[in-house]
């Protein structure tokens, strides 16, 4: 049996489609959604996704800004851009690029984000909402993966039993939460954990968010087990791949999600459904 792809870019087509649809009637009632987003330093990987989130931005019909600045800025200048940027009635949501410089504290940084413009979903009052199910921006990469999960049919996973491997505050943590959210019976799998195979060989579903090539293979896939890869490595060949043995995998499980092509382009999906939604509510 060999898997079907669950494709990232066809997905968000679909999505910008429909998005581009509501920031236009938004933009005609003259609250055009906007976007900020700050870069600090010349993280190579980094530079890549912002400039990728600032183009989607230009095709959804969104205003953006991006803002640059030298590795050596200082925390309080950041708090203070962040501070102002809060209080500019054009722009709806504020995305600091992380990793930031060593120098800066990227809580202190988060929490300055007005929950209201937290389109990242990494603010603490973002997580507790995620948390005891209240509204609230939801952490864009394991929201992406919870639509590729709902364009397969498993928007209910009543019944099934999904492993999440890595508990990151911005992948692994939500993304059991908002499993747990829709009745799964959830795993959470992490650096500590004794026999992995053994857990994610149970798992109807398997999602990767580790950051290491081969962390999941055939072995450890129950035969057609849905598998979301969210990792972004390279090969030693210097190409993208995830954290999932793509080739090996792909043959025993039902459903794959491919590196590049999957999480990646689903995750600026969901950034720009987070700050339409924060234009929509500012505009209410
Ligand atoms: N596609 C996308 O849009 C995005 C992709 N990513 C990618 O996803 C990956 C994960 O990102 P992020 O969550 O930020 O990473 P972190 O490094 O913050 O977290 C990695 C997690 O994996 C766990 N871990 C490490 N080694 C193992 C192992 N051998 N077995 C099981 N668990 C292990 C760690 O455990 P412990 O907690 O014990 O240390 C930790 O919880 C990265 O490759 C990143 O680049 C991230 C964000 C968006
Ligand atoms: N404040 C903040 N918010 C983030 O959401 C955030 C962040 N910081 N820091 C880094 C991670 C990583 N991340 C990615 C987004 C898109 C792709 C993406 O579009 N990937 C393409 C390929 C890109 C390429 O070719 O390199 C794909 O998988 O097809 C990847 C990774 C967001 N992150």
């Amino acid at each position: 049996m060999t898997a079907q792809l669950i494709d990232g870019n066809a997905l968000s087509a679909q999505v910008r489609a429909e998005v581009a649809q509501r920031a236009a009637a938004l933009t005609a009632r003259g609250h055009r959604p906007g976007l900020a987003v700050i870069l600090v330093g010349d993280n190579p990987a980094s530079a890549v996704y912002v400039r990728n989130k600032v183009k989607a931005c230009a095709d959804a019909g969104f205003h953006s800004v991006l803002e640059k600045y030298d590795a050596d800025l200082s925390e309080a200048a950041l708090l203070a851009r962040i501070d102002a940027l809060n209080k500019d009635p054009a722009i709806h949501g504020i995305l600091v690029q992380l990793p930031l410089p060593r120098h800066i504290d990227d809580h202190k940084v988060i929490e300055t984000i007005s929950p209201a413009k937290d389109v990242d979903g990494f603010h603490v009052a973002s997580a507790g909402a995620l948390m005891v199910g209240e509204v609230g921006f939801k952490a864009c990469t394991p929201y992406g993966c919870m639509k590729m999960l709902e364009s397969i049919g498993l928007k209910d996973l009543r019944g099934k039993h999904a492993v999440v491997i890595g508990r990151s505050n911005i992948v692994g943590k939500p993304m059991a939460m908002m499993l747990l959210q829709a009745n799964a019976t959830v795993t959470v799998c992490h650096s500590g954990t004794a026999d992995l195979g053994a857990f994610t060989r149970q798992a109807d579903v398997v999602v990767a968010a580790v950051g290491k090539r081969n962390v999941l293979t055939a072995d450890m896939v129950k035969p057609g087990a849905v598998v979301i890869d969210v990792g972004m490595n390279r090969n030693d060949e210097g190409k993208l791949c995830g954290d999932v043995d793509f080739a090996g995998v792909r043959e025993v499980a039902g459903w794959i999600t491919p590196v590049p092509g999957g999480v990646g382009p689903m995750t600026i999906t969901m950034l720009l459904v987070n700050t339409l939604e924060a234009a929509e509510r500012a505009a209410a």
